[in-house]
Parts: C-alpha cells; structure tokens; sequence
C-alpha cells in the first residue's frame, strides 16, 4: 500500500475516492430496541455513551433507550431541537468524554451525532424512530447553511438498531417522506448522468444501479406501503438503509440528491419547519421528471399510492414560495450541476409550478 493511503488513514482525511466507510452491524425488525445492549456490548467501544434524542422522540423512545442500557453503561443524556453549527457544538462540549454517541429519533437527531460524532472522533450507533429520510444509514449529514452548502462529509453509523414497532406506529407522514426521498433516487441519478455528459463529472456505476433499483423495489411495492404497518416500516427502512449505502459508495450524495433536494432544501430554507425533507423532495422530483422528458406522471402515481404530497398545496407551500424556490434552487450548493441549471426563468418557473400542479 502507498504511503499516501497509511497518510491519509493517520490524519483520518478519507479520500472518498479509495475509501468507503459502511455500518458494521444493522438490526430491523420488532422489538429490535431490546438487542441494543448486546450491540453496545459487541461494538465493545467503552462505557460512557451519550444519548441524544429529540424534543418528541425522547419521551417516547428515549427513555425506553436509557433503560436498557443504563446500569450497563455510564449514561449521559441530552435532547437537541434543531440542527445549528451551535446545537452541534453543544453536543460536542456534552460529548467530549463519551465513546459513543447513541442518536434516537429522526434525521436532525442523526445528523448531529453523526457530526458531533465525527469531530469527536468516536462512534455513533444510529436509532431511527421515523423511516422519515435517507441519512440513517449514509456517511453524509446535510446542515442548512447562509452559504447554502447543505451536505458535509462525516462517517457512517457504526450501527443502527431500526424497531420496526416504534416506526410503524410514529405518523404516517413520516413514513410516507422517507419513500418520496427515495422515488427523488430517479431524478438526482438523472442529473448526476446529465453533469457526467454534459461536465464531465465522475459517476459511479454501482452507486447509480443500487440507488435506481431501492427506488424500483420501493415503486413495485408501494401497494404494501400502509399506516400502521410493521412490515411497511420494514419495507421502507430496508430501502432507506440501501439508499444510504449507495451514497457511501458514491462517497457524496449524488445518487440520491440531485436538483429535487436543491428544491427542497430551498423550500426548508424559505418556509423553515413547513414541510418535511422527503415531502418537499418528492414535489421537486416531479418538476424535475417532467424537465427531463421522463415519467413525471408515474412519479405523480406512485407518491399518491404511498400517500406523499403532490403538491405544493397539500403542504401549505404557496404557490409563489414554489416558484421561488425552483429560481433558488440553482444558488443551493451551485456546483452540483442538475437539469435547474438548463435556463429556468422567473416565468418559466411559475408556469411549471401552475402547469405541474394544477392539473
Ligand atoms: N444525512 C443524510 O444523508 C440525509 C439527511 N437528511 C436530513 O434529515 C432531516 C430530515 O429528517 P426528518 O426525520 O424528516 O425530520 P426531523 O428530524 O426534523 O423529524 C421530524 C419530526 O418527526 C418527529 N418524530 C420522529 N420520530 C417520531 C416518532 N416515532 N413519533 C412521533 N414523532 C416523531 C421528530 O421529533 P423530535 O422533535 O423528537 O425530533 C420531529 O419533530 C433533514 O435535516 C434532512 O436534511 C435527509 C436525508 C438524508
Ligand atoms: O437528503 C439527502 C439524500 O436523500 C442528502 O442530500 P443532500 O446532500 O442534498 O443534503
Ligand atoms: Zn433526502
């Protein structure tokens, strides 16, 4: 091995290229949260675990979380309500003398153990309490910023323990934004091909294949996704693992990010808190479906099957704010080239957002 791999494994830079980082143990299934113990036990990382949770989710799963393992462990809990470069830092000071961060609840919650995690250089064992988003299993975590650069490289859990009870019984909302993050797999895998063509940018053929077949599978099944459901739960979080995977091997989040998140990260930043990661997501993905000459209507069928939002009515996002937020959507991190980068107008934006949605 060059001496370049043994300087990059000692400075713990990870030169996406040659390095892929992937979870090492993953549980789903009912009643996974009992196994918990044994996977901090067999992770064998040290005793002094940091729990985090979110304002809701902490009631509901993390003092479940806490007493399993305290006793066994030396428990410290904190509950973060959003995701600031200033809730992160809190989280690191909290954190510096823990081995492990273990993150119960849904993507902000995840996403700070997953930075606070990395900046503290230890692990983070990642507890979904929604199939809500894609980043439970990937090593990127997306922060809003002025800047508008949303995605930062972190690592990936190093477990995740997905109880299929407790996301079957969080809102279907929920469940039903995670699969519109992963049908919004078809439109960012079009214009990572279309930056390959047009800008000569670097794709990767497995990333590609495994990010459009979890969309494929999610689609063929779609009838099976319902409220309430554990095997539903099951369905889509295996799906969202999978999607999780396939950004690990890209080593960025273009398999599964492309113009459609520019517009939902557009639409959190302009309306913040109003619609869900996945729902906004899968709104873009049709506009940016139907730009790509593609099946936009099949799109349209299959997130209403799923019972995601198809409009930006139906979330409370005024018409105008969409159109906004299709003009902003080129500003979001503008190296990512995606088919908004093709000449939308202030007009033209408006009639897709009129045209899209009303008929
Ligand atoms: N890193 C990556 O690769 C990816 C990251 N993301 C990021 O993840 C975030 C989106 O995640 P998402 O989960 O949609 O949003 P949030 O983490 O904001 O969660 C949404 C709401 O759902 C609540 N919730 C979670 N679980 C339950 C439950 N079981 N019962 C009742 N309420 C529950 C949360 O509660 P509480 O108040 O307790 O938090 C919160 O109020 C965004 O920041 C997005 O950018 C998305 C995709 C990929
Ligand atoms: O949401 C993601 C994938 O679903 C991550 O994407 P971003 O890099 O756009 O934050
Ligand atoms: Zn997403």
């Amino acid at each position: 091995m060059s001496s370049e791999y043994f300087k990059i494994l000692k400075n713990k830079v990870f030169d996406k290229s040659k390095w892929m980082q992937l979870p090492r143990d993953v549980v789903i299934g009912h009643d996974a949260l009992d196994q918990i113990p044994r996977v901090l036990e067999e992770l064998a990382l040290g005793r002094s675990v940091l729990l985090l949770s979110g304002p809701r989710t902490n009631k509901a799963v993390g003092d479940r979380v806490a007493s399993l393992i305290e006793g066994q462990f030396d428990l410290t809990r904190h509950v973060t309500d959003a995701i600031t470069p200033e809730t992160i830092r809190l989280v690191e000071e909290i954190g510096s003398s823990a081995d492990l961060i273990v993150a119960v609840g849904g993507g902000r919650v995840i996403d700070t153990a997953k930075i606070a995690s990395f900046n503290l250089d230890c692990q983070f064992v990642s507890v979904p309490t929604a199939a809500s988003h894609d980043g439970i299993a990937s090593s990127r975590a997306s922060v809003p910023t002025d800047e508008g650069s949303s995605s930062l490289d972190a690592h990936p859990p190093v477990a995740i323990v997905a109880d299929t009870g407790i996301i079957a019984a969080a809102p279907h909302r929920l469940l039903a934004s995670g699969c519109a993050d992963i049908i919004s797999n078809y439109t960012a895998i079009l214009d990572w091909e279309l930056a390959h063509r047009l800008r000569g940018e670097v794709i990767s053929e497995y990333a590609i294949a495994l990010s459009r077949m979890t969309a494929e599978i999610l689609v063929k099944d779609a009838h099976l996704i319902l409220p309430n459901s554990e095997e539903s739960a099951w369905l889509v979080t295996k799906a969202l693992v999978s999607s999780g995977v396939a950004m690990s091997i890209a080593g960025s989040s273009r398999p599964a990010s492309g113009g459609e998140h520019k517009f939902g990260h557009a639409v959190e930043r302009l309306m913040p808190g109003k619609v869900l990661h996945g729902e906004a997501c899968g709104i873009g993905t049709i506009i940016s479906m139907y730009l790509h000459g593609g099946d936009w209507r099949g799109i349209r069928t299959s997130l209403k099957k799923i019972g995601a939002p198809t409009t930006p009515a139906e979330v409370g996002l005024p018409d105008h704010i969409a159109a906004e937020a299709l003009m902003k959507a080129k500003e979001i991190r503008p190296e990512r080239f995606t088919i908004f980068d093709m000449g939308i107008t202030e007009d033209s934006a408006a009639a897709l957002i009129r045209m899209l949605y009303r008929e």
